[in-house]
């Protein structure tokens, strides 16, 4: 059996008798019934993710990916392509977006190089490189079927490495110049709508070239014909590697039993890839923000998922995630810590 298939096998429904403890115990806190909105809901789902009425969410990190994509040679993106080089030289060092972030929530990130265009390793980078950037998928399927798998299947392993070192909250991230043309066709593919519905401007791209942008996507469709219900065939024929191994962490965490936290619109598209190869895994994931890439409306709804900041950010490395890594702390905190009717005379 592959990894995936066994990986596929151990994901369960969430627990739903630690849910309705949880429920119970948000109904006996000392305010309004669902008075804490999205801050009970996050508890309730925690406790059917965890299997257990309490549990520590204080040990968290976000696993981001990167790698270079041959898309980037049609000029559907706006900045040079050794920018994915540069600025994975600086995750390790905490100095961009998520790293800062991090540190302000106390969290770790670490970044996996998927196929980066550089021979070299990178210090504090984990080299998983599967080959130095996909292919043209306006000329041809971005990857091999093999190479798609391996992908997925160095996602499945780095969430299982992390949460063997008891990491309990997993966010997802990615670094990738052009990547959002891949995460644009595979929404159009699972969506069944033309690509100029989900296509935006990435990193800055011009107006004038959006429709561009959305030709090379739907060339890349017509040319690679992938199968809307193949998960697989769709991350092999207009994908990315750092996709594919996203929807790995999706599939690896739900299948430990840890919450996965999406970040802006690359993840929601490897979301639908993970969600396309098994549809339990939703139930794990936990929607960070809401990006601005007008995209983000069309996957969100295909998933079923409502962010619970709107922040209107569009930088992706996993800042979102990072972010909201703060929210749910707040959530398992206030759930733990705030009394009940029990407690406190309240004279109810
Ligand atoms: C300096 C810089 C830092 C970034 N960090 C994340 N992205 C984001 O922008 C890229 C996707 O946008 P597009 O498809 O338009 O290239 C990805 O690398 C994504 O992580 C960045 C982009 C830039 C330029
Ligand atoms: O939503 C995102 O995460 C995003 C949008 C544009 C570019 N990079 C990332």
């Amino acid at each position: 059996m592959s990894l995936i298939e066994s990986i596929c096998k151990n994901i369960y429904p969430l627990d739903t008798r630690f849910m309705e403890q949880a429920q119970a115990r948000q109904d006996r806190l000392i305010k309004p019934q669902g008075s804490l909105g999205k801050l009970e809901d996050i508890s309730i789902q925690l406790a059917g993710i965890y299997g257990s009425k309490y549990f520590d969410t204080t040990k968290k990190i976000v696993l981001s990916f990167a790698c270079d994509h041959g898309v980037y040679e049609e000029g559907v993106a706006p900045n040079n392509q050794n920018i994915t080089l540069l600025q994975s030289m600086n995750f390790p060092k905490k100095i961009n977006g998520v790293g800062t972030i991090s540190k302000f929530v106390g969290s770790d990130v670490q970044l996996i190089d998927v196929g980066i265009n550089c021979d070299e390793p990178i210090e504090g980078v984990i080299d998983c490189k599967i080959r130095k950037s996909t292919s043209n998928m306006a000329k041809g399927p971005a990857m091999t079927r093999q190479e798609a798998i391996r992908a997925i299947e160095i996602g499945i392993e780095m969430s299982e490495k992390y949460i063997q070192e008891d990491y309990k909250v997993i966010g997802i991230g990615e670094m990738g110049i052009a990547n959002t043309t891949p995460s644009a066709a595979i929404i159009s593919v699972i969506a069944g709508c033309d690509p100029q519905e989900v296509t935006g401007m990435g990193a800055g791209l011009k107006k004038e070239l959006l429709q561009h942008k959305a030709q090379v996507i739907r060339t890349a469709i017509e040319i690679n014909q992938p199968n809307p219900t193949d998960g697989i065939d769709i991350l092999q024929k207009v994908g990315g590697f750092e996709i594919g191994s996203m929807a790995g962490v999706i599939l690896g965490c739900s299948a430990n039993r840890v919450p996965v936290v999406l970040d802006g619109f690359i993840s929601y598209a490897a979301a639908l890839i993970a969600v396309n190869i098994n549809p339990r895994c939703k139930d794990y994931m936990i929607a960070s923000h809401y990006s601005a890439e007008p995209g983000a409306k069309k996957a969100l709804e295909l998933l079923g998922l409502d962010p619970f900041l709107k922040m209107d950010m569009r930088l992706g490395e996993g800042s979102g995630a990072a972010l909201a890594f703060n929210m749910i702390e707040a959530a398992n905190y206030v759930y733990k810590n705030m009394l009940t009717f029990d407690e406190v005379d309240m004279g109810m």
